[in-house]
């Protein structure tokens, strides 16, 4: 059976795309499927899968129509990601599912986000952060603190001379499971100036990926909380696949902004 499938990116953070509007073709989005879709040698390639469905047919709480149903490369469900949600608001307007002329609403497991174009840029409201205390994360034989940053998912911001200083990122760096249970994005954080800061990523479920929305925000956070800065604040944040911005306001919300792209599309067979 054939089905319909995109690629798309937002900073070079890519992923796969399932249009199943009702939800009549990918049952629950297989965990194993998803893998051996992003798996880079043996399938598509990406650093995760959205399903692009109506709520109603999930069965989910929003006010949206669409849902972003998530998954990471190896299989493993997240709550949010934040590029991936732009990439998917994009495919939504494309094909003229969402009007870009105002806000709209898109369901996720972390609640609803609001969306609004402004040319080439795609900005979501991520809601409120929550910075809890302290913990430490291990790279390549050295030890940070690391500020435990929630923005619907989990992060650990470690802030570090230079990028290279985390090393390869091949493996997962070593973190407290305590703090995390359920596992942690890591993020390595170099300051480039006046808000603005560069960084790299190691993705629960993904490894390094060249860019992490939700990531960015949590960096934006920490540096900002670390600042002692006044709200509103915009934080530049440089990632290996370009360059996002996140505006703290003054209500306590994270807006993210950035770029995103649909690459390819067309139905796929998939005869593994
Ligand atoms: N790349 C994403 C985050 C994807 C989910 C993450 N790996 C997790 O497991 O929480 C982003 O842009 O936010």
């Amino acid at each position: 059976m054939s089905f319909p499938w995109l690629k798309g990116h937002g900073t070079e953070n890519d992923f796969v795309l399932l249009p199943d509007h009702d939800g009549t073709i990918h049952g629950d989005l297989d965990g194993a499927f998803v893998a051996a879709l992003c798996h880079r040698r043996r399938g598509i390639g990406a650093d995760g899968v959205m399903r692009v469905v109506r709520t109603q047919a999930l069965g989910e709480q929003s006010a949206g129509e669409w849902f972003m149903d998530y998954k990471n490369a190896d299989g493993s469900v997240s709550e949010m990601c934040g590029n991936g949600i732009r990439v998917f608001a994009l495919h939504l307007v494309q094909e003229g599912l969402a009007d870009p002329s105002q806000p709209f609403v898109v369901g996720t497991r972390d609640g609803d986000k609001t969306i609004t174009f402004d040319r080439d840029q795609i900005s979501v409201d991520m809601g409120k952060p929550e910075l809890r205390g302290v913990s430490k994360v291990t790279a390549d034989g050295r030890t940070w603190e690391a500020q435990d940053v929630r923005t619907g998912n989990p992060h650990a911001v470690a802030f570090v001379e230079r990028l290279t200083d985390a090393g390869s990122l091949l493996v997962e760096p070593d973190y407290d499971k305590t703090t995390y249970p359920e596992g942690v994005n890591i993020e390595f954080v170099v300051r480039e100036g006046a808000q603005h800061v560069s960084m790299r990523v190691h993705e629960r479920g993904s490894g390094e990926t060249r860019s992490c929305g939700t990531g960015a925000c949590a960096v934006a956070a920490a540096a900002a909380h670390s600042d002692g800065a006044a709200r509103p604040v915009t934080y530049r944040v440089d990632v290996p696949g370009g360059t996002v911005h996140v505006t703290w306001t003054d209500d306590d919300h994270l807006i993210l902004t950035g770029p995103a792209e649909i690459v390819a599309r067309g139905d796929m067979e998939w005869i593994a």
